[in-house]
């Protein structure tokens, strides 16, 4: 990769980058990687407070990560709100009139926050027709149970400004406290999962705390319509209505809710896609491109896409985990050795987002 001028280039180049790796992605290439199955972890040792189960918990993390890329986390405490999250998302899309979603239109917002019709964005540069229907908001003081510590900054590093763009609590009665409550807790449930990252990569366990204090967290709810003519993974073919393309996530990592019903697909390296269908209770848990980097690619971050697989209407809820917008980061110490030199230059965390959401709506890059 050529030198850049400026850390603003560097972001650009990296966002840029992460494309070109999108299509070699989707070429298959060794079968040495691939996989078959999603591993599930079940994280209640890691509530514990001796450090060797806690140890053990992030050995399994090292292990998905290194290979899958994607893994499930079962006893993770957020039970209870899940479905109650879920229930958030059918109203926002059932109860809200299209006045006042149109009122919160993404297109409003340089941030990408709001509310995102079908076929507005598309996640690769090639798939040009996607058929969710989103809405987006990212990290403010008010929704972290610390309460912040007053230093959150915007993707571009200006100061924290307000700009998510709520609906009308008129029409939607509760909503803020709803997102509020599930937000704040998986806030805080990334953080005891950045412990345990910390663990996997043989850093001290309180290693990314300073970096997550103001975290960038942008969040959606998505809906996928119905699908009209449903086939099983199996008989897959081109024309598949696609509700999400191909595409690999930007931060470090995500956690992602789905409802009963299967459509998230993620690939192997050999060219094959994986059901990542709901497990009971489980919430998915996905290595992103940020963390790819940091880690010197040690980490990995896998493709995917999601093709409603159902004749219901399907919701799901990532939480996109980044660190501190304006933190500038190198790779990892323990990733790079005389023999493994560090393949990436220093990228800002929110810059690097900000260039990445910019390449996905027509007009904004
Ligand atoms: O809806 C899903 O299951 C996955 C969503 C996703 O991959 C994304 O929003 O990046
Ligand atoms: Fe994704």
């Amino acid at each position: 990769m050529p030198a850049s001028a400026s850390p603003l280039d560097d972001n650009r180049a990296a966002a840029l980058e992460a494309q070109a790796y999108l299509k070699a992605r989707l070429q298959p290439t060794s079968t040495k990687t691939s996989f078959r199955s999603i591993p599930i972890i079940d994280l209640s040792p890691s509530f514990y407070t001796s450090l060797s189960d806690r140890q053990s918990v992030a050995k399994q993390i090292n292990e998905a990560c290194m290979t899958v890329g994607f893994f499930y986390i079962t006893g993770h405490g957020v039970e209870s709100t899940c479905p109650k999250a879920l229930a958030l998302a059918e109203r926002f899309f059932s109860e809200l009139s299209q006045e006042s979603k149109d009122k919160i239109h993404m297109k409003h917002s340089k941030y990408f926050r709001g509310y995102e019709p079908a076929s507005y964005s598309s996640v690769n540069d090639f798939t040009t027709k996607e058929t969710k229907e989103a809405f987006n908001w990212g990290y403010e003081a008010g929704l972290d149970p610390t309460g912040g510590d007053g230093k959150y900054v915007e993707l571009d590093g200006s100061p924290a400004a307000n700009v998510n763009l709520w609906p009308d609590e008129t029409e939607l009665p509760e909503f803020y406290e709803g997102v509020k409550s599930y937000y704040g807790q998986m806030l805080q449930l990334a953080r005891h999962l950045f412990r345990l990252f910390a663990l996997s990569l043989a850093l001290r366990e309180d290693y990314f705390e300073s970096m997550t204090t103001h975290p960038g967290a942008i969040a959606r709810l998505i809906k996928y319509r119905a699908n009209t003519n449903p086939k099983p993974l199996s008989e897959t073919t081109e024309d598949d209505e696609l509700g999400l393309g191909a595409h690999t996530d930007y931060e470090c990592f995500t956690l992602l809710l789905q409802d009963s019903n299967p459509g998230l697909e993620i690939l192997s390296p050999d060219g094959h896609w994986i059901s990542a269908a709901p497990v009971d209770g489980g919430i998915v848990v996905n290595v992103a491109d940020f963390l790819m980097r940091w880690t010197n690619g040690i980490y990995k971050s896998t493709v995917h896409r999601v093709i409603n697989r159902t004749d219901k209407v399907r919701y799901s809820i990532p939480i996109f985990f980044s660190i501190n917008y304006d933190e500038k980061v190198e790779t990892i110490p323990s990733c790079v050795s005389e023999d493994n030199p560090s393949k990436f230059p220093p990228i800002t965390a929110g810059r690097y987002v900000l260039d990445r959401l910019s390449l996905t709506v027509p007009g904004t890059y």
